[in-house]
């Protein structure tokens, strides 16, 4: 059973040639994390502060909060990437964290090669990545380009190369960054079905995103991360009214309910 535990988990990142007259009040702007210092007086980002949490098979939570919150820091975290500076993270489950699509592909290669690599980077075997490249080739309608390198890809082609390796593995626990905004609209419909799929046989899903309609779609639960602590967890709807407001709030019911009226219709 795939299970992650933290415990007053901290991580800080020291800044070595940080500029101390700006830094002699302790300010909090409304992005980023806070800016302290550390036993030895070196200037630190305090990206999470004291981060207890305990994430158990069958959770899908979505990440709310500002740029610099910390967000991208906790999902980190939660894989093991990075170690916590104070407190304890005990992760039990095989990881996928797809945070940069980008990452473990190749600019020189084809598309078809970079399906496969993208694979091995996510933990799945050449085997396993040569039994479905043609079904991932296909989801991605990318046709003959498969066989160009990739540095000839546009953004939202490399993003469809990725997608289709991704939502193709069968992961423990998925940590999600955001990085779907450049596919068109008509392939994300395609892809959310896929997304859905991955999640549903995925043990722990966290997922961290701007857009509230892709969380609600995702997630059961959403937690909001404030200047590197969490400030509030619960249902998608209620942290959403707390962070954003009731518009926003009232986007996420209607999302939910147009969800539960196609689940019905299908
Ligand atoms: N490698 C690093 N070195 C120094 N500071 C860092 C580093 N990575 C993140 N930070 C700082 O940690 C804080 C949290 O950043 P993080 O990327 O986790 O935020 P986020 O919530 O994911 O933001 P966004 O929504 O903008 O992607 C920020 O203040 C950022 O400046």
């Amino acid at each position: 059973m795939s299970r992650i535990e933290t415990h007053n988990a901290w991580v800080e990142f020291p800044i070595f040639d940080a500029k101390s007259r700006s830094l002699k009040k302790a300010f909090l702007g409304k992005a980023g994390g806070a800016i302290g210092r550390n036993p030895s007086d070196v200037v630190v980002v305090e990206a999470l502060r004291d981060i207890t949490l305990s994430l158990k098979e069958g959770d899908r939570i979505g990440l709310v909060g500002h740029n610099g919150a910390g967000k991208s820091t906790l999902l980190r975290l939660l894989s093991g990437i990075y170690e916590p500076t104070r407190g304890s993270a005990a992760i039990h489950g095989r990881v996928a964290p797809v945070f940069d699509l980008g990452v473990g592909m190749d600019p020189e290669i084809s598309g078809y090669e970079n399906i496969i690599i993208r694979g091995l980077f996510l933990g799945q075997t050449r085997k396993q990545m040569l039994d479905k490249v043609d079904e991932i080739a296909d989801f991605t309608e990318l046709g003959d380009y498969l066989d160009m390198p990739l540095r000839t890809y546009s953004t939202g082609m490399r993003v469809r190369l990725a997608m289709g390796v991704v939502t193709s593995i069968d992961p423990e626990i998925l940590l999600l960054d955001e990085g779907i905004g450049a596919v068109d609209a008509e392939f994300l419909k395609k892809a959310r079905k896929r997304l859905q799929a991955l999640v549903a046989r995925s043990g722990i899903l966290v997922f961290a995103s701007h857009s509230n309609e892709f969380l609600a779609q995702l997630c059961d639960t959403a937690m909001w991360i404030d200047h590197g602590t969490i400030r509030m967890q619960g249902e998608i709807e209620d942290v959403v009214r707390a962070y954003e407001g009731p518009d926003a709030a009232a986007h996420v019911r209607r999302t939910l309910e147009e969800m539960a009226a196609e689940e019905a219709r299908e």
